[in-house]
């Protein structure tokens, strides 16, 4: 087990005591929590975050907070080396149903994309380069039905990332996908940080294992008890649950999963999701 070398910048995403209830129900509390930008000597290093919890406990609605889909009850979100307050488009948001536009070609799905933040010269370059770098180049005048799942997914991740500023989260990267394909997925996400510093991968999953082998930062998302031992209403990440995987000597090795530690480590993250 060893732990790479890396420092940490100013923050890339900060949630400030968000809560959020529905009629009356409350379903987040009191939720801070930060990711930092993180440096390695001599390497282009984004950041990758495992986000966790149950079934129910809240995930897509903070997701969707993050990405400035949904104002929370209270609180704020700030993105970017800037923090500024997210606003709707600022946060790519891959959702599991991959959703392109039918009617253009795969090219065109994503210079609509580029074009919301780039000039159009720029827009058709950045297009190229991401066909490129994503294996989808031979599939460049195909429409969306007739690309393969993991082309849809591909194709969806190089289209938020072609409109967003650097921070993307992904919901569920991983269900559904075979073997191959997973492997397939871990790669893109890993070239996807290391194309820029300041790209940032939030990865959604009930797939602890291959999520906390990716992360260098996991966050669960949980129920806290009182002094009492009732549960307190709604689900937090409480500061015990920050994981710092890079830390704790878990990040950056590509073969993690073969570590007795990292089998550890998730037994015992285990362990806290069941009391939680
Ligand atoms: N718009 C809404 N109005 C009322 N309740 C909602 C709304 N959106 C979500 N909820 C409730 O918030 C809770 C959390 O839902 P959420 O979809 O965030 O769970 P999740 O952790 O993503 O679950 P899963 O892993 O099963 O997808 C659920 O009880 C859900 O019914």
């Amino acid at each position: 087990m060893t732990a790479h070398t890396h420092a940490y910048h100013g923050p890339i995403l900060t949630l400030d005591n968000i809560s959020m209830s529905f009629h009356g129900e409350p379903i987040l509390r009191d939720i801070n929590a930060q990711i930092l930008d993180v440096i390695r000597p001599n390497m282009t290093q984004g950041q990758i975050l495992g986000f966790y919890g149950r079934s129910g406990i809240g995930k897509s609605v903070l997701c969707r907070i993050m990405a400035g889909l949904m104002a929370p009850s209270s609180g704020t979100v700030e993105v970017g080396l800037a923090q500024q307050p997210v606003r709707a488009g600022m946060v790519g948001f891959v959702q599991q149903r991959y959703p392109l536009f039918d009617h253009r070609t795969l090219f065109d799905n994503l210079l609509v994309a580029a074009q919301r933040k780039y000039a159009p010269e720029a827009a058709r370059q950045h297009v190229e380069t991401y066909l490129e770098r994503f294996c989808l180049a031979p599939h460049r005048k195909k429409y969306p039905a007739q690309l393969s799942g993991g082309q849809r997914q591909r194709a969806a991740i190089a289209q938020q990332l072609l409109c967003s500023e650097h921070l993307i989260l992904l919901d569920e990267p991983f269900s559904g996908l075979d073997v191959a394909m997973i492997d397939e997925v871990k790669r893109l996400i890993v070239e996807v940080t290391t194309m820029d510093e300041l790209n940032t991968v939030v990865i959604v999953s009930h797939d602890l294992v291959t999520t906390t082998a990716l992360a260098d930062r996991l966050w669960l998302l949980g129920r806290e008890r009182d002094d009492s031992g009732q549960f307190l209403p709604g689900a937090t990440i409480c500061p015990r649950h920050q994981y710092n995987l890079a830390q704790l000597g878990l990040a950056w090795h590509p073969d993690v999963e073969a570590e007795p530690e990292f089998a550890q480590f998730v037994a015992e993250i285990k362990e806290e999701i069941r009391g939680s």
